[in-house]
């Protein structure tokens, strides 16, 4: 039974209170607090070390925090379920480096995506049912990948290759996507493409965005949390954070 108790009154699809994390004696989290509001996008910066995906890795039950409290749309205790138990619950994670399958077509990756639990033989040997069919036509839309689908992955560019990813997430109807560092490696073209599309999904999902891209940041166009040393250093809008001078001291200004 979760004895989790959150201490404000006001929705959240992810709250935080007082997580912290030590690894041999060092504190990775040190009693990080933070809320996101349900339909939120928030961008996460923060120096090298600072604990970005130490908090993601909390979150979705990756590893486990030595103390504070970690819900789930005020309902779900996270820190009392698994990594697989936490996606099931609505929570998806991207990592930073691409792992499509090369050398499936754009349309086979996302078949798979919608198909999960079954082996990769059994998807794609197993016809798609209309409802899957057009949740399928919406994410390549979404992605802007429609006129790619017959390619194999391993064909598309970095940025398209993000996208890909980022859409076989959606086949599993996250309400929560963690994104590490979406725009690293891609072009200045793909980085604002990019920034349209998570503007998109912000329509229909929360979204938390780990990234020290600025210019990407600030396309994004939503509250930004700066991380140091495992705490919320500052919070607020971008132009509030660049002229925080905690904020230049530890992370912009060096
Ligand atoms: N499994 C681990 N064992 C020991 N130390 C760890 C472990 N994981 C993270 N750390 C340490 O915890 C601190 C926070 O690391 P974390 O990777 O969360 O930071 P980050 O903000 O994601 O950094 P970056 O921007 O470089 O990805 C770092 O000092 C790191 O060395």
């Amino acid at each position: 039974m979760s004895l989790a108790v959150k201490h404000i009154e006001q929705p959240s699809v992810l709250y935080m209170d007082g997580v912290s994390v030590s690894f041999d004696g060092f504190k990775a989290l040190n009693s990080l607090s933070m809320c996101i509001e349900p339909g939120e996008m928030r961008a996460i910066i923060g120096p090298n070390g600072a604990g970005k995906t130490t908090m993601m890795d909390v979150i979705t039950g990756k590893t486990r925090p030595d103390s504070g409290t970690i819900l789930f749309n005020d309902q779900y205790d996270l820190t009392q379920h698994d990594e697989a138990e936490v996606a099931n619950l609505g929570i998806g994670r991207k990592f930073q480096k691409p792992s499509v399958i090369e050398s499936l077509t754009v349309f086979e990756n996302l078949e798979l995506s919608l198909q999960g639990g079954r082996s990769v033989w059994q998807a794609l040997t197993h016809k798609l049912g209309k409802q899957q069919h057009q949740q399928l036509e919406e994410i390549l839309t979404l992605i802007d990948l429609q006129d790619k689908q017959t390619l194999q992955a391993g064909s598309l560019s970095h940025g398209q290759k993000q996208w890909l990813e980022i859409g076989m997430l959606l086949g599993q109807k996250p309400q929560l996507l963690l994104i590490d560092e979406p725009a690293a490696g891609m072009t200045d073209e793909e980085t604002m493409k990019t920034a349209e599309l998570f503007r998109n999904l912000a329509q229909h999902h929360s979204l938390m965005v780990v990234e020290h891209d600025m210019d990407f940041i600030d396309a994004l166009d939503c509250r930004v949390t700066v991380l140091h040393e495992g705490s919320v250093l500052a919070e607020g809008s971008l132009a509030s954070v660049k002229a925080n001078d905690k904020v230049i001291e530890v992370y912009l200004g060096r």
